[in-house]
């Protein structure tokens, strides 16, 4: 047996207001629904249908047949009521609709509907229902001859989906209206003045007659409308008739029989039959669409109007209206699909609420009259202060006095907390200032390209399936870092693993434990929250490149290309050939073994840590200048995996995921750290198919994808070169498809940023270039970056917001200075520049953009200078004007394709370009961006951005630009976040 349903609330516990009654005010009830089980008839009988249904009591009613195939159907459905075939139509009438129906002569409107398949017994029921309703009524007004009634009464059939008045003999169908105060009317419905109940049952005996019927297979006097016979109920108090103050109540009570809900196909419709069915069962169906949603709460749309039926009937269903629906059904086997039919609708509808008022109408004298004693009122209570509303008021007016002292002063005390964790936190700032200024100029360096360095460290570092393992020892000070940017850089999308510090001082610290992986996305973080010492800077982030990475897969990707532009070396090309062959065949050779079981054992160490070893991640965190990594590796990866931690005076540290390629990844992966390093393998490929998309054939793209995942094999001429190429895909690319541009331009900037970084490189002294490139033993290189400072962020957050604006400004404008005498790509500087406005967020990458753009700048002095004495013009600057050149010469032909020859014109003339001269595309390209200033760039980027379809641009944008930050919500809260000058990564 199934689950029985829950009862329905009591339905009418909000019983119809005394006669006479204020009005207004209707409260939600639910629809009262009961179930009547007629007998077997005789043609059921002789068929030998079994009975398969039963009323085990008043509320539910059971499926008593277990019929294999039904097991996972209920077989128990309760509601209001249910009667069996036993009951007789009273007993339906005074448990099911007479309070609902009787809330007429109260002024509340009332519906009592009819609903079952053909030949259930709906006119039975109803027929019974409407004649006691009418007794009852007549009786209550014997009762009470204080008031004056005044009964019509109205009655209608919609037929074939057409409303036909059913007291005419005129057969025209009748027009909906809509009135702005009554809703659906039926317009020119005949309304007949009841002189006495004999009248109102001549007149249901006229309906009864006009009524359309015909025979179906299930029933020779089967209804084919849905029939509304409507009585209108007003009374008045007598004593007050004719007089300024009477008012009047309202209300109507619908008795509605519905048409049968069965399937043409099993009443064996046919012909007119037939055309009838689809008529009936379009309304009908509309009617359990408005029931069904009406079910599932009042948001959206409730589609009334879908047909007449629910037109007409709107206020009875979910609106001011009490109302009663009697579903009736046969017991017989052969109609169980529509019994269960019918109890479904019956369920949805125990669901909805309707909200039924009392409806008063005043006369327009009693109206001005009531107004008028409103406003006497309201003007003794500002006459006589005294009155007892007033002393309520200033009661009331007291109590909120003593309310706002109460806030004040809470709020001093809260401001002068703020004030004392304020002058704590300048105090740790002074503190940690001296060695912040010791090691900025270094840490400037660092940060620019904090994680370049780790991937340019190796000699073939630049994989896609990267590893970054952060490890961030924080307090206070920390703890926000660690939240602001881990928020923003993950976007949640990451795995927490709390475990305990076993470590004696620590013991009681939660450890939250994050990793990151580039090509997984799987982070893990790891943070402390109370530190052995107090740590003061940063002293060391030491890297470790675990083992070989995903460039190998990528490179793999491409090993059958001939026209490759990488020239691989003879070991690369051997390298590349031996893993062709095992990656994707055969992930168990011994070299991947070896990598993957040492790594592998280490992930197991880290992710499952024994409550001995507790969190392996905690112990190396408490040794000092350890190595120690965070080994994360699936067993079939050969992936690269680097393990930021630091030592033991480490305030902060922190590798950031870099590119729109892990964060895209980050953003899909959701799985547990086990299964992600299990899964590893599998989803490279998938990753690279579903956020790249490169032609591989593309020698371009081809060169895009391996440039980016191993810098490090590239001079810096090389680098130039990549983004001679880079820029002539996000070109060709957007010659294509300009919505293609978007993700080319990630790889640009990729590739820029790979030069900038591989300059920088250059620049280090040659101890610090050599430890960060020495390959170590097994995994590659070790990376050590000592003497980070503090994270300038929040020193600036004491920061007034248009300091913090002007700081942006000044930033932007460097930045544009920087793009205009560094040739960079035009395409590039108009998604930057549109992109980044200002946000809290957009200082990280603002500063980024300006360290890359200073190496670059150097660059070019130093190029500029050496083909100064050689004479002529070669190298980056020659380089990069190139690709202007031809970024113009994209621009030109979109014109063509973008802009319609009116807004061409008027750009011509905007941007003076005269309108007889030639080659006035070419001229307007030549144009754009040639200068620094704001309005300038502003047209510039405005344009180019119309060239190239770039639309509104969202987050996943900026996270294309390498970073992604988010700040997290208590921060930006607490502190009202904006521009953040000089902010660099810790
Ligand atoms: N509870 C009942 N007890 C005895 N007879 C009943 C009962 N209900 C219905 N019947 C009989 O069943 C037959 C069909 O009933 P009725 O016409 O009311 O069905 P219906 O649902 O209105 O069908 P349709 O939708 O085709 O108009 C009638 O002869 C009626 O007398």
């Amino acid at each position: 047996m199934g689950a029985a349903a829950e009862p329905a609330p009591a339905p009418g516990e909000e019983v119809a207001a005394e006669m006479g009654g204020g009005g207004g005010g209707g409260s939600l009830e639910r629809i009262l629904v009961s179930v009547r089980l007629r007998p077997l008839n005789a043609k059921e009988k002789e068929k030998g249908d079994a009975s398969d249904w039963e009323c085990i009591n008043n509320t539910t009613i059971i499926f008593k047949n277990s019929l294999p195939d039904r097991s996972m159907l209920p077989a128990a459905y309760t509601f209001d009521r249910v009667f069996g075939c036993e009951c007789a139509t009273r007993q339906v009438y005074e448990e099911g609709a007479k309070e609902v129906a009787l809330s007429v002569v109260s002024g509340i409107n009332s519906s009592i509907f009819a609903y079952g398949q053909t030949s259930s017994g709906k006119t039975y029921t109803m027929t019974g229902i409407t004649e006691y309703s009418v007794a009852d009524i007549y009786d209550y007004i014997q009762k009470h001859a204080e008031r004056e009634f005044i009964l019509k009464f109205s009655a209608m059939e919609i037929y074939n989906e057409a409303v036909r008045d059913l007291l005419s003999a005129d057969t025209t169908p009748l027009r909906l209206l809509d009135d702005p105060e009554k809703g659906t009317v039926v317009d020119k419905l005949t309304e007949e003045t009841l002189r006495d109940q004999d009248h109102l049952r001549e007149l249901l005996a006229v309906c009864e007659a006009q009524r359309q019927n015909g025979e179906t297979s299930l029933n020779e006097m089967s209804s084919r409308s849905h029939q509304i016979l409507r009585l209108t109920i007003e009374s008045s108090a007598r004593e007050f008739l004719g007089k300024d103050s009477s008012s009047t109540l309202a209300a109507c009570v619908n008795f509605v029989d519905l048409a049968g809900s069965e399937r043409a196909s099993q009443a064996l419709s046919a012909g007119v039959r037939l055309k009838e069915g689809c008529h009936i069962n379009r309304s009908l169906l509309t009617l359990g669409t408005v029931i069904r949603k009406l079910s599932k709460g009042r948001n959206g749309h409730i589609p009334y109007r879908d047909s007449k039926l629910t037109r007409i009937l709107q206020p009875s269903l979910g609106g001011n209206a009490r109302t009663a629906i009697i579903c009736t059904m046969s017991p017989a086997r052969s109609h169980i699909e529509q019994s269960r039919n019918t109890l479904l609708f019956a369920s949805c509808a125990k669901e909805v609420a309707t909200n039924a008022q009392v409806n008063v109408v005043m006369s327009d004298k009693a109206l001005v009259k009531h107004l008028q004693r409103e406003l006497t009122r309201l003007e003794s209570e500002l006459k006589y202060p005294g009155s007892a509303s007033c002393t309520i008021h200033s009661e009331a007016l007291r109590e909120r006095d003593a309310q706002i002292r109460k806030m004040e002063k809470e709020m001093k005390e809260l401001m002068q907390q703020r004030d004392l964790v304020q002058s704590r936190l300048e105090d740790l700032l002074r503190s940690v200032g001296d060695d912040h200024d010791r090691n900025s100029r270094r840490w400037d360096e660092l940060s620019q390209s904090s994680i370049s360095h780790v991937r340019d460290a190796s000699e073939d570092a630049f994989s896609t399936s990267e590893t970054y393992g952060i490890a961030y020892q924080d307090q206070d000070l920390g703890s926000a870092m660690f939240d602001h940017l881990n928020s923003r850089n993950i976007h949640d999308e990451h795995n927490i693993d709390h475990t305990e510090n076993p470590n004696k001082k620590q013991a009681n610290s939660p450890t939250h434990s994050i990793s990151s992986s580039r090509a997984s996305g799987k982070i893990l973080y790891q943070r402390q929250e109370d530190c052995e010492d107090q740590c003061k800077e940063v002293q060391c982030i030491e890297i470790n490149k675990l083992s070989r990475g995903k460039s190998e897969d990528f490179n793999l990707l491409f090993a059958d290309e001939s026209d490759s532009l990488l020239p691989l070396t003879d070991a690369d090309k051997l390298e590349h050939h031996e893993q062709k062959h095992s990656v994707g065949t055969d992930l168990s050779s011994e070299h991947e073994e070896q990598q993957s079981n040492t790594v592998t054992k280490n992930v197991d160490n880290f992710v499952k840590p024994t409550p001995n070893e507790s969190s392996m991640v905690d112990a190396n965190v408490s040794k000092p200048k350890t190595i120690e990594s965070l080994h994360m590796e699936s067993n079939n990866t050969n992936s690269k995996v680097f393990a930021v931690t630091r030592s033991r005076s480490c305030r902060a540290s922190l590798t950031m995921t870099s590119t729109w390629f892990e964060d895209s990844d980050l953003t899909n992966n959701r799985t547990p750290p086990e299964s992600y390093f299990r899964d590893y393998s599998g989803r490279t490929e998938a990753i690279r198919r579903s956020l790249f998309s490169p032609n591989y054939n593309n020698p371009n793209d081809r060169f895009l994808l391996e440039g980016s995942q191993s810098s490090e094999k590239f001079s810096h001429d090389e680098m130039i070169k990549a983004e001679d190429i880079s820029t002539n895909s996000v070109h060709s690319k957007i010659d294509a498809n300009s919505e293609e541009g978007v993700s080319i331009v990630g790889s640009y900037v990729e590739g820029q940023k790979e030069m900038s970084e591989n300059q920088y490189l250059k620049q280090l002294p040659d101890d610090q270039y050599s430890r960060r490139t020495t390959p170590s033993e097994d995994f590659g290189v070790e990376i050590t970056v000592k003497d980070v400072g503090v994270d300038p962020v929040l020193s600036s957050l004491s920061e007034s917001p248009s300091r913090c604006l002007m700081e942006f400004e000044r930033k932007q404008q460097e930045i544009i200075d920087l793009w205009h005498a560094c040739n960079v790509s035009l395409v590039h500087r108009t998604y930057f520049f549109l992109l980044f406005k200002g946000d809290p967020s957009d200082s990280i990458y603002l500063e980024v953009e300006h360290r890359r753009l200073s190496f670059l700048r150097n660059s070019f002095s130093s190029d500029l200078a050496k083909q100064a004495a050689e004479g002529e013009l070669n190298g980056v600057v020659a380089s990069s004007l190139k690709n202007l050149r031809r970024e113009r010469e994209m621009l030109y032909r979109q014109m063509l394709k973008k802009l319609p020859e009116k807004e061409r014109e008027s750009l011509y003339n905007k941007w003076g370009v005269a309108l007889n001269s030639k080659q006035r595309r070419l001229q307007l390209a030549r144009r754009v961006w040639t200068k620094t200033d704001m309005e300038h760039v502003r047209e510039s980027a405005s344009l180019v951005a119309r060239l190239i379809g770039l639309l509104e641009p969202g987050q996943a944008l900026k996270e294309m630009f390498g970073l992604s930050f988010t700040l997290a919500p208590q921060l930006t809260n607490r502190r009202s976040l904006s521009w953040k000058p000089g902010m660099s990564f810790t």
